[in-house]
């Protein structure tokens, strides 16, 4: 089975030439992929258009076994498929850090006493209890990216898409994070410029070149 498949996506931004010409990918369960290339080639714009957050102009997106086009499509998609974005303010919007994690399992029809047996749960997990009750926008840039983490896990998805998870992190946090996505089950989808990071995660690589992504 394969989680996603994405054929042929073109899209170019309004006015610009093409930011991606053809790229190609697909993910297993349980695999760990890099997607690798230079700032500006095009791995954000492609995390976005896989949660349907951008059309892309031809191509096509399958997820778990089925085609996705129109935005109802992606709904699903969203359940399934945990995007943590580059910039963590882009993703945290409630007023406590309890607040945003619950968020998403309030989202999916828990109930608040679920909501809250997750938030402790993943809080727990991630060896972050002592964010729980704090101000979210007042958190550091490092706290904000773990939060984040910790938000898209209380979903439970089945795929992690993961864009620059090491940004902001002290050398003892990014160890951490390292330690703890290697113990998830999930397939994950690693866009990071830091080389032993994804070594380490997702050795298996593809480059985004010329708008195509190739093995490396
Ligand atoms: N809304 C937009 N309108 C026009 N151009 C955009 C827009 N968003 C991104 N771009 C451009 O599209 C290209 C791809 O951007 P994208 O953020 O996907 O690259 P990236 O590979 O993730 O880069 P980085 O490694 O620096 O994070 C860049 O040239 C960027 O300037």
């Amino acid at each position: 089975m394969t989680l996603l498949d994405l054929r042929d996506i073109r899209f170019a931004y309004p006015g610009h030439p093409p930011v991606l010409d053809g790229a190609s990918l697909r993910l297993a369960p349980g695999q760990r992929l890099s997607l690798t290339g230079p700032n500006g080639s095009g791995k954000s714009t492609l995390l976005r258009i896989i949660m349907g957050l951008q059309a892309p102009d031809s191509g096509t997106i399958t997820a778990f076994g089925t085609s996705r086009s129109k935005e109802a499509d992606f709904h699903e998609l969203r359940r399934r498929v945990g995007l943590v974005f580059q910039d963590p303010d882009d993703q945290l919007f409630c007023p406590t850090v309890a607040e945003d994690i619950a968020f998403g399992p309030l989202n999916l029809g828990r109930s608040r006493d679920e909501a809250l047996a997750i938030v402790d749960k993943v809080l727990d997990d991630l060896d972050l209890m002592h964010l729980k009750g704090r101000i979210t926008h007042k958190l550091s840039g490092g706290e904000k990216r773990l939060v984040t983490l910790a938000a898209v896990l209380a979903m439970e998805p089945e795929a992690l898409l993961l864009d620059e998870p090491t940004n902001a992190l002290d050398t003892k946090n990014e160890a951490r994070l390292l330690e703890i996505l290697c113990a998830l089950p999930q397939a994950i989808l690693l866009v990071s410029h830091a080389p032993s990071f994804r070594a380490a995660l997702a050795p298996e690589a593809l480059e985004l070149r010329d708008g195509r992504l190739v093995p490396v």
